[in-house]
């Protein structure tokens, strides 16, 4: 990592830890409702090993879903620009996008990540070009529905990565789980790596 990229996952660690020590309040409105403060990032772990898995990869296409406040898209931004790819990532709320934005700015990767704000099952069906990794980290209801929509758009060999199947883990996880196993082509594995991480790979 050069320093302008460590600088900034310096300061996202310390937002981390931040966060992790604080009392997990929704906010006024909901969790959609107003200015939601919290990261909800994957962790460095987690960011290490999608940044190795991600830029293994031959000028991948990557994509995110759930950019939030732009943590886990700073490693997966590192692998896009070391491996000739890049990263589409995509938010729900534009003040999250902004921020996340600003972090790529800092770090000297925004010109290999395009931030796209909108709903990511209508906007996954928008794309053009075929994927090759993607992260799945939005709201747990969405990641069946996610998963129907990117299916179709995989290259061969891609990775998809799925956090939080540990922790919290629950129905929408496990549904998650026995959809993406169901699908013709992908082998794939519980990882107890961060919050627990489903990996698939699509032949
Ligand atoms: C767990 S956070 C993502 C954390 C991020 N991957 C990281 O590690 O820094 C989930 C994010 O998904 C966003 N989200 C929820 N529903 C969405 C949707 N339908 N389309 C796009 N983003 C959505 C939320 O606003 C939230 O910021």
């Amino acid at each position: 990592m050069d320093s302008r990229i460590q600088d900034v996952l310096d300061i996202y660690h310390a937002m981390i830890e931040t966060e992790h020590d604080s009392p997990r309040e929704l906010p006024p409105g909901g969790r959609d409702g107003g200015q939601d403060p919290r990261l909800r990032a994957v962790g460095p772990a987690t960011g290490q090993f999608i940044n190795i898995l991600a830029k293994s990869l031959k000028s991948p296409t990557i994509l995110e879903l759930g950019t939030s406040f732009g943590y886990s898209g700073i490693w997966l931004a590192e692998a896009a620009r070391a491996s000739g790819g890049q990263l589409i990532t995509m938010e729900m709320h534009d003040y999250k996008s902004t921020y996340a934005r600003d972090m790529a700015i800092k770090a000297g990767l925004a010109e290999h990540v395009e931030f796209k704000v909108g709903d990511a099952v209508q906007m996954i069906g928008e794309l053009s070009q075929g994927i090759d990794f993607v992260l799945v980290d939005l709201w747990k209801d969405l990641y069946v529905p996610c998963l129907e929509a990117f299916y179709p758009k995989l290259n061969p060999g891609a990775i998809i990565v799925a956090d939080n199947m540990l922790r919290p883990g629950g129905d929408d996880l496990k549904r998650y789980g026995e959809a993406v196993r169901a699908k013709p082509g992908i082998s794939s594995v519980l990882l107890p790596v961060g919050s627990g991480l489903e990996v698939s790979r699509f032949d």
